[in-house]
């Protein structure tokens, strides 16, 4: 279902667990600085008003959204987190460095949450312009922070279910 069917931050008719227990890495890329941090902004609030307490959500910010997958894995290094965010925007240039970073970002923060069997959030936009970044940073499609944020509860929850 493309975004412009579904609002990022809706999240009316689904059950959100209770993120109290858990604690929460976010890394957030530089690049892009005005939509990572409305997407940093959308994901810490829905944290908070989900029941995350502020002590158990650890950020940090990366230069660019390649460096997401380092930032990830050397925050679950640390160990003691139940689910890593990973946010960034990813805009199309002239070339297609574009393509390279979609490509690496998404098989990197993949390979992370497999390799520590954490949850690891992919929550970069990649998109053919600023327009488009804006609009699902918190504009008329909603902002993909709140997305990454509930779906790091949902499965920060599962899980714990799966584990114990
Ligand atoms: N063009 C964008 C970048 N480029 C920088 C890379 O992410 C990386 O930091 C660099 O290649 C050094 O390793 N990053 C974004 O997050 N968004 C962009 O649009
Ligand atoms: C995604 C990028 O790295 C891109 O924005 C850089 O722009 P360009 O492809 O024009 O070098």
């Amino acid at each position: 279902m493309a975004t412009q069917l579904k609002n990022l931050s809706d999240f009316s008719n689904t059950e959100i667990p209770s993120a109290a227990p858990y604690r929460f890495g976010i890394v957030v890329a530089e690049w892009n600085a005005e939509i990572t941090n409305a997407l940093y902004q959308g994901a810490y609030q829905s944290l908070v008003n989900n029941g995350a307490l502020a002590e158990n959500i650890f950020s940090y910010q990366v230069p660019g959204s390649f460096e997401l997958t380092s930032g990830a894995d050397l925050l679950l290094q640390k160990g003691n987190l139940d689910a890593v965010i990973c946010l960034g925007c990813v805009i199309q240039g002239e070339t297609r460095h574009f393509d390279f970073i979609c490509d690496a970002v998404a098989h990197g923060v993949s390979n992370v949450s497999v390799k520590y069997s954490k949850p690891v959030i992919f929550g970069v936009l990649t998109t053919d312009n600023q327009q488009q970044a804006i609009d699902r940073a918190g504009g008329k499609h909603g902002n993909k922070g709140d997305e990454a944020a509930i779906t790091a509860i949902k499965m920060a929850a599962l899980a714990e279910t799966l584990n114990s």
